[in-house]
């Protein structure tokens, strides 16, 4: 049976290029975030996020991490200003994380990793459909935001109890009714790249925004994601942990930053 791509030394990142060329690509993410190094640009409008909770259409487990899927047949859930031009719809939101503590996210700050990243993905809506987006330069637009280790995070709890019901791989159960503007920091101040899906198919179609602010997930909360499987029913289980990428070459890129 083929053996798809995944986190496993058999199957992870250093062995993705062999199926998919991209890897190697001049604009793959995540990267490495040095903010002495990334350029003040004041042309960079504020982020405007505009969700509509009602979109929320349900969660799954699809083996590689969990995602919050919306429905994205009009503009009620919408990404604008920043960096991009245009509307861009929220189609679902996920995150990578460690199996301890000292890793987990996929981009890093100053070489340091968090224990857990969040992402929030939109399309352009100058294209038809998410998977036509997803093959234009400018056809995604990611809002990343980390999370550090403290108190637990209320926010995060209604995301968290539905994951009894999505242990494996496949699974999914309605979930409805959630507003991801809640799992915001405080601050929108943000860096931006251009760069790639960090998942096959890589895609180099992504505007990357990246908040400065972490948000908060204690122990607890992060025993609760890993709890979650990659393998699915039936299968030896494989608990779903560093399902992350690390950071890959900059080839050169600018790092502008939205605040000084
Ligand atoms: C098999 O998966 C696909 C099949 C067909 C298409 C067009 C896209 C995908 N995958 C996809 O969108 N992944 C994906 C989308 C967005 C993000 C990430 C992965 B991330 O880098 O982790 O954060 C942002
Ligand atoms: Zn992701």
């Amino acid at each position: 049976m083929s053996h798809g791509w995944g986190y496993e030394p058999t199957n992870g990142p250093d062995t993705w290029a062999a199926d998919f060329p991209l890897a190697n690509g001049p604009r793959q993410s995540p990267i490495n975030i040095i903010p002495k190094e990334a350029h003040y640009d004041p042309s960079l409008k504020a982020l405007k996020i505009r969700y509509d909770p009602s979109n929320t259409k349900g969660i799954l487990n699809n083996g590689h991490s969990f995602q919050v899927d919306f429905v994205d047949d009009t503009d009620s859930s919408t990404l604008t200003g920043g960096p991009i031009s245009g509307v861009y719809r929220l189609k679902q939101f996920h995150f990578h994380w460690g199996g301890s503590d000292n890793r987990g996210s996929e981009h890093t700050l100053n070489g340091i990793k968090f224990p857990c990243e969040l992402h929030l993905v939109h399309w352009n809506t100058k294209y038809p459909s998410f998977g036509e987006a997803a093959e234009k330069p400018d056809g995604l637009a990611v809002v990343g935001v980390f999370l550090k280790i403290g108190a637990a995070n209320p926010r995060l709890q209604k995301v968290l109890d539905a994951l009894d019901a999505i242990k494996t791989k496949g699974k999914q159960t309605t979930f409805a009714n959630f507003d991801p503007k809640t799992l915001l920091p405080g601050s929108l101040d943000y860096w931006t790249y251009e760069g790639s899906l960090t998942t096959p198919p890589l895609l180099e179609s992504v505007t990357w925004i990246v908040l400065k602010e972490p948000i908060s997930i204690s122990p607890a909360q992060m025993a609760k994601f890993r709890s979650l499987l990659f393998t699915g029913d039936g299968e030896a289980p494989c608990y779903m942990v560093d399902n992350y990428r690390p950071p890959q070459p900059l080839k050169g890129r600018l790092v502008r930053a939205s605040f000084k």
